[in-house]
């Protein structure tokens, strides 16, 4: 495929470089903080930048009229219901998190929830020094789907690509479900996966949950 990144020259930029070019496919776009460098219009446009990118993201994605696969963390709701009119047109994927086994740790953290009686929950996130924003678009998601008043710790350390915990404590016993990203090749590869379902896909506003579950059969 023919793809564009906003954000190339990121982290997370360079991961998706990296594994796109293994399986063949073609960057003709890119954006960073120091311009653009245009080849050939994208079949797909992939965002891992800053919100403070969100409106040249929008400003892209509408002269492309291409899907956008979209990661960046921290956005406002104002830019989650803009990406939501836009999907009215094209194809939008929307994520904190892109890795498989975050999608099976919400799952499990749904079932303990409904399970437990009298239970203090707690969520921590641990992430590398450069990580701009706190807490983690992850650790939100979590509290989401807890749907409940739940604290959030956030470490920062080192060069940790992304650790989320959930903790359920009663007077007796304490569970913890855990997911440790071992590298950022688990987000990218998740990001593979959703370009691949985009180029197929019809107008709509789509999860990486919606994806892991239309793709999970094949
Ligand atoms: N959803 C998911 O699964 C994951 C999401 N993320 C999120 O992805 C985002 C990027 O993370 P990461 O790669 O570690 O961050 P980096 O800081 O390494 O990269 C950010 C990139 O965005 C570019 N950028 C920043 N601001 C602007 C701007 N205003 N205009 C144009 N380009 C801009 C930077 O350009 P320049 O190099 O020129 O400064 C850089 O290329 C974060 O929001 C992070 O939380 C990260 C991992 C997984
Ligand atoms: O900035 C990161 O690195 C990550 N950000 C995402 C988040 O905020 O949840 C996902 C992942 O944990 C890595």
């Amino acid at each position: 495929m023919k793809y564009g990144i906003i954000g190339r020259n990121g982290r997370m930029g360079n991961e998706i470089y990296n594994l796109f070019s293994e399986k063949g496919h073609d960057l003709v776009f890119s954006y960073d903080k120091e311009g653009e460098n245009f080849l050939e219009t994208p079949e797909v446009l992939i965002d891992f930048s800053l919100p403070t990118a969100f409106e040249k993201v929008i400003e892209y994605v509408e002269k492309f009229r291409c899907p956008l696969i979209i990661g960046t963390t921290g956005l406002s709701n104002e830019q989650i219901t803009k990406l939501k009119e836009l999907s009215q047109t094209l194809p939008i994927i929307q994520s904190y998190n892109f890795s498989l086994g975050i999608q099976v740790l919400l799952r499990l953290v749904k079932l303990a929830d409904k399970l437990l009686d009298d239970v203090d929950i707690e969520i921590t996130e641990t992430h590398h020094r450069f990580k701009k924003d706190k807490p983690s678009g992850t650790a939100k998601m979590i509290k989401e789907v807890l749907n409940k008043e739940v604290n959030i710790s956030s470490l920062r350390l080192g060069n940790v690509p992304g650790d989320h915990t959930v903790y359920f404590g009663n007077l007796g016993e304490i569970i913890t479900i855990s997911h440790r990203a071992l590298s950022r090749r688990t987000f990218a590869a998740g990001v593979l996966k959703s370009a691949e379902f985009a180029l197929k896909a019809v107008a709509g506003f789509y999860t990486f949950q919606d994806i892991f579950e239309l793709t999970k059969e094949e």
